[in-house]
């Protein structure tokens, strides 16, 4: 017979980061990824992760929030089901609850470590096939002080980890803003790729003022620099300057990703599975995207590795990702719970490899971090 979902558990893990990161919304001194392990009659479990940045600081989710969710709607719906079909339950899933990506994109990674475990498939296979198994990643700069940022993109430089960077700005005075990104490009020379993101905290306006200044100190892309909704101003934006808009809190699905480019944006969409719903629902963003000529990157919501590992096996399925990745999650984080960690060398980070994610839990290490009141 064939296998039904048995048991779906979630747990609240908190992991320090290695240094504050700042984003204009919240700054981080510690990150809470829900870990889902979903066991199957057959004796096979698969392990998701879905994780948001700083409470309810940066979307309608929270790591709580998630948690609840997946115990009192979305497990008692899923539990007795067949395992095997994944867009059977994706539909189910839909069918019942509204919104909750970040909740069905830990369910939905679960489902596939699973299933790749039960076929000794790795979820890139189950995707279609992985068309590369080294992906770029860049590093985001957020310490909050120039000096420090500027250190630490020499060091990882030094150490061939990135080459590319992305500063969080916006929380800040414009002009202050503006100071701090043209004296780290400037220091950095042409050894390295700029990028900011605002995280939405200009109006448009201010936008205009600051993406001018930007793309003259030799910026490359600029990052949801006004609100998620106002998609008529992004399309403004990325008509006016030369420098590219990169679509991040705006699109969230494939149907946002078609009507931001039916409005006539040009640039790129940050992919993340954590927006879409799970990697089935990135990667249909991202060939909306292709259908339109905008650019795909790899966007992370600073998951660790298991999130971090599903993202790899959907982006890896790309022919080309015009921006690379920024899937450095776990770089960020003090420890993990995971026995071997992801590898990260000459300026990118290998696939992982085996069946599923590719990914062990290590026991002891979620026993340690896991969150004992909740
Ligand atoms: O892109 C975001 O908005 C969130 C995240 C990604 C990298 C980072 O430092 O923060
Ligand atoms: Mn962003």
């Amino acid at each position: 017979m064939s296998a039904v979902i048995e048991t779906i558990e979630t747990h609240l893990v908190d992991l320090p980061t290695i240094r504050p990161h700042k984003l204009s919304m919240t700054t981080m001194a510690c990150q809470t990824l829900v870990i889902v392990r979903m066991r199957h009659s057959d004796g096979i479990e698969g392990l998701g992760e879905g994780t948001t940045i700083g409470g309810l600081s940066y979307g309608p989710e929270s790591p709580e929030s998630i948690k609840r969710n997946i115990d009192t709607y979305l497990a008692p719906l899923l539990i007795g089901q067949p395992s095997v079909n994944v867009n059977a339950l994706r539909a189910l899933m839909h069918r019942h609850v509204r919104g909750n990506a970040i909740a069905k994109s830990a369910l939905e990674t679960a489902l596939l470590d699973a299933q790749g475990k039960r076929l000794g498939l790795s979820v890139s296979d189950l995707l279609g096939g992985a068309r590369q198994d080294h992906l770029p990643v860049l590093w985001t700069l957020a310490s909050g002080d120039t000096r420090k940022d500027i250190d630490e993109a020499f060091q990882r430089l030094d150490d061939r980890r990135h080459c590319d960077f992305k500063l969080k700005i916006g929380a800040n005075d414009v002009d202050d803003d503006v100071r701090h990104v043209a004296a780290i490009k400037a220091a950095l020379g042409d050894r390295a790729s700029v990028r900011v993101d605002v995280n939405q905290a200009w109006d448009e306006a201010t936008a205009v003022r600051g993406i001018a200044a930007l793309q003259e100190a030799g910026i490359d892309l600029i990052e949801q620099a006004i609100p998620a909704r106002e998609f008529a101003g992004l399309v403004r934006l990325s008509q006016r300057f030369q420098v590219p808009m990169l679509a991040d809190e705006a699109i969230q699905d494939a149907r946002d990703g078609f009507t931001l480019a039916a409005g006539g944006f040009s640039g790129a969409y940050a992919l993340k599975i954590a927006k879409s719903g799970g990697p089935s629902g990135a990667i249909e963003l991202a060939h909306v995207a292709q259908a339109a000529g905008i650019g795909l990157y790899g966007g992370t919501m600073l998951e660790g590795t298991l999130g971090t590992a599903a993202s790899l096996h959907a982006w890896a399925t790309l022919d080309t990702l015009a921006w690379g990745t920024e899937m450095f999650g776990p770089l960020l984080l003090k420890d993990d719970i995971v026995t071997e960690p992801l590898r990260y060398h000459a300026f990118g980070v290998d696939l992982p490899k085996g069946p599923g994610l590719g990914i062990t839990l290590d026991e002891d290490k979620l026993g340690y971090y896991r969150r004992k009141d909740g």
